[in-house]
């Protein structure tokens, strides 16, 4: 069993079956939170989040395996990302951060879709993966980069130094997120009741499915 991550524990599912993951990408303030909390709204039994990996130190209050598995040894991490342990990983502020494999399977074996939320270079890693049940990956995108500003400034969370600099990066991002093949879903998040029910008539036959296996396996334990 892999050392990192999430003890797996006895699955409902065989491997590389049950719900698959569903990663949110798209730029700084196109919506994804928005989005999220919608869904979460509606089918909150229905989703579950993978704890991820740091070897930053845990700040007051953070429980290991709870916010975060805290790593003490960057090598260590480095190791397991070097045995294709992690589905992705990146660097902020000199700390690694990453989303083990076990993870998310450890999400799938509660009979959960494992939602994450991960940036364009985030999803080229996972895209690298052989990721089994492979995730659903929907890109998330503001109308114009004239709106996408409109919203980071009415949002009040950013300097003019961070929304130049997020403007840039999201002119990148949309460009990888348009280019065919590289998602499942590209939602256009323009009025917000109508990309929601483009992304809930996307991922509601996944939950539906997870119903009936989650139906089945009560079943299974009942006989
Ligand atoms: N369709 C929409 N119409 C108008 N405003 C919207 C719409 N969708 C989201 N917003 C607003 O835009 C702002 C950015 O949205 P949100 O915080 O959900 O983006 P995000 O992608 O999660 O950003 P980040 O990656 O920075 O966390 C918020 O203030 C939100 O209320």
């Amino acid at each position: 069993m892999s050392s990192f991550g999430d003890s797996a524990e006895a699955s409902q599912f065989d491997p590389g079956k049950g719900p698959r993951p569903l990663i949110l990408c798209g730029p700084s303030g196109s919506g994804k939170s928005t989005l999220l909390r919608r869904l979460l709204a509606e089918f909150d039994s229905a989703f579950g989040f993978s704890v991820s990996h740091t070897t930053r130190k845990p700040r007051e209050g953070e429980i290991d395996g709870r916010e975060y598995h805290f790593v003490k040894d960057p090598e260590e991490m480095k190791a397991a990302i070097a045995r294709g342990e992690f589905l992705e990983s990146a660097v902020f502020s000199g700390n690694m951060y990453g989303t083990s494999k076990s993870a998310v399977d450890a999400v799938r074996n509660m009979g959960k879709i494992c939602v994450l939320d991960i940036d364009v270079q985030g999803v080229q890693q996972v895209r690298q993966q052989d990721l089994q049940p492979p995730p659903l990956l929907v890109f998330i995108r503001p109308p114009s980069l004239e709106v996408l500003e409109e919203r980071l400034r009415s949002r009040a969370t950013e300097t003019e130094e961070s929304l130049a600099r997020r403007l840039e990066t999201a002119r990148v991002e949309l460009e990888y997120g348009e280019r065919p093949g590289n998602f499942d879903l590209v939602l256009i998040n323009d009025v917000i009741d109508k990309a929601y029910e483009e992304l809930r008539a996307f991922i509601l036959p996944e939950i539906q499915k997870l119903k009936n296996e989650n139906a089945d396996a009560m079943k299974d334990t009942r006989n």
